[in-house]
């Protein structure tokens, strides 16, 4: 199996490659020929040494040719590096909706592909799923209440009701009237998973949740009303499943990444080995959530279904969690600059017909937060 990884510097890329050091030693046969990344030259060159892959690609930084990998650089470097190495697997890792490209050229030119870049089903849609029917390319998702749900779903009848779980993020017993002081520290210091910057942020508000249930919503053809969240503190639970007839099935884990990216590569095999989790230690609880600690999830459930929202609701979110990482925005600043997106851009008439208007509304959605803060 050839397999490539967009991202392959970040959270999910880093484990990825853990991933395929464990399956190398299990004999399982494959050839990393592809790796992205985005600025992170140093750490590009490290995996280049440690995996001598045939091509790789840097989007910002100048780098040489290195030994016998061929690195392609700038823009687009990601999709010109998925053209030659022409992989039969494309993990997904890449961050922000800068990976929907890497997704559309991964779906066409893959066998299959482990999403982790939800902002491709978020912004995707339908058209997603349309676009790798056309290609007839799998995707397996990586997100782990979603490969949680694929692992649940797998050989019985369709679920009536799904719930995926949340931990609460770093802010989840903060009192309200704090967090517009909160800082960038406090955010990412996650309880439970160690993640990306985003995605970290995206935890304490409940967006990441949020983007989750659009995922879900469109991963498994569900009808809203039957999308739950509870929150489980220590993320043992990712998802549950339940039947008309009552029964509930638990997707119960240790909480590591590396199952699901391991699982949507070796699928329907399990190669990946890993310890049980205690079950008199880590006992099973959960908590409903409260939307006056955790508005963004509400207000996903309002978009759920419409594209254009969704995509708002997304880009919004990324160039507020970057402008409250650079110190120009509150905490408590990203659910309003969100709202105030999908105020406003829900009274612009813009048809989503093809993927050049997600990503042009996506730059748009951007441009006007920027301006906003910024004039
Ligand atoms: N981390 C986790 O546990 C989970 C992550 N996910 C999803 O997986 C995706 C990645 O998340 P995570 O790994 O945490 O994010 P990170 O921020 O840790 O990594 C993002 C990766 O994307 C790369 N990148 C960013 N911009 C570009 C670009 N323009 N071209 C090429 N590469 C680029 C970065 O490169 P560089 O660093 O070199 O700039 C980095 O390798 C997200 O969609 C996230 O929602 C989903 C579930 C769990
Ligand atoms: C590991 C993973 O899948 C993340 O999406 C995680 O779920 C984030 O933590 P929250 O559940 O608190 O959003
Ligand atoms: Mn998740």
């Amino acid at each position: 199996m050839k397999i490539a990884i967009t991202g392959v510097t970040g959270s999910i890329g880093t484990q990825t490659l853990d991933v395929l050091r464990f399956l190398k030693k299990k004999n399982f046969n494959f050839e990393l020929v592809g790796i992205s990344a985005g600025k992170n030259k140093n750490r590009l060159i490290e995996i280049i040494k440690e995996f001598s892959p045939k091509y790789a690609s840097l989007e910002f930084g100048e780098i040489e040719k290195f030994n016998e990998t061929q690195i392609f650089i700038g823009k687009d470097s990601t999709i010109k590096m998925l053209e030659k190495a022409d992989p039969d697997f494309v993990l997904v890792a890449t961050g922000g909706s800068v990976g929907i490209k890497h997704t559309l050229k991964a779906i066409e030119i893959a066998k299959r592909i482990g999403l982790a870049n939800k902002e491709s089903i978020v912004c995707g849609g339908d058209m997603l799923f349309e676009y790798a029917k056309k290609y007839n390319t799998e995707i397996i998702p990586v997100d782990s209440e979603h490969s949680a749900l694929f692992q649940l779903e797998k050989g019985d009848v369709k679920p009536s009701k799904i719930i995926i779980t949340a931990s609460g993020g770093a802010l989840r017993d903060w009192p309200l009237n704090k967090l517009n002081n909160v800082t960038v520290k406090d955010v990412l210091n996650h309880p439970v998973w160690s993640m990306g910057k985003r995605i970290t942020i995206d935890s304490a508000t409940m967006v990441n949740k949020g983007l989750e249930v659009i995922e879900a919503y469109y991963l498994f053809n569900l009808k809203k009303e039957n999308i739950n969240v509870l929150i489980n503190r220590n993320s043992h639970i990712h998802a549950i499943i339940g039947y008309p007839d009552g029964v509930m099935k638990f997707h119960y884990g240790i909480p590591d990444m590396k199952n699901p990216i391991a699982y949507s590569i070796t699928y329907p095999d399990r190669l990946y080995e890993y310890k049980y989790p205690d079950l008199i230690l880590e006992p099973i609880i959960f908590e409903k959530i409260d939307y006056n600690r955790y508005p963004s999830l509400k207000l996903a459930f309002d978009i759920l279904g419409n594209q254009k929202l969704q995509i708002v609701y997304n880009a919004a979110d990324e160039i507020s969690v970057q402008m409250f990482l650079n110190g120009e925005i509150r905490y408590t600043e990203i659910y309003k600059s969100i709202y105030q997106a999908i105020e406003y851009f829900d009274k612009k008439r813009i048809q989503i017909n093809n993927f050049d208007d997600i990503i042009s509304l996506d730059n748009k959605v951007k441009e006007y937060l920027i301006n906003l803060y910024t004039l």
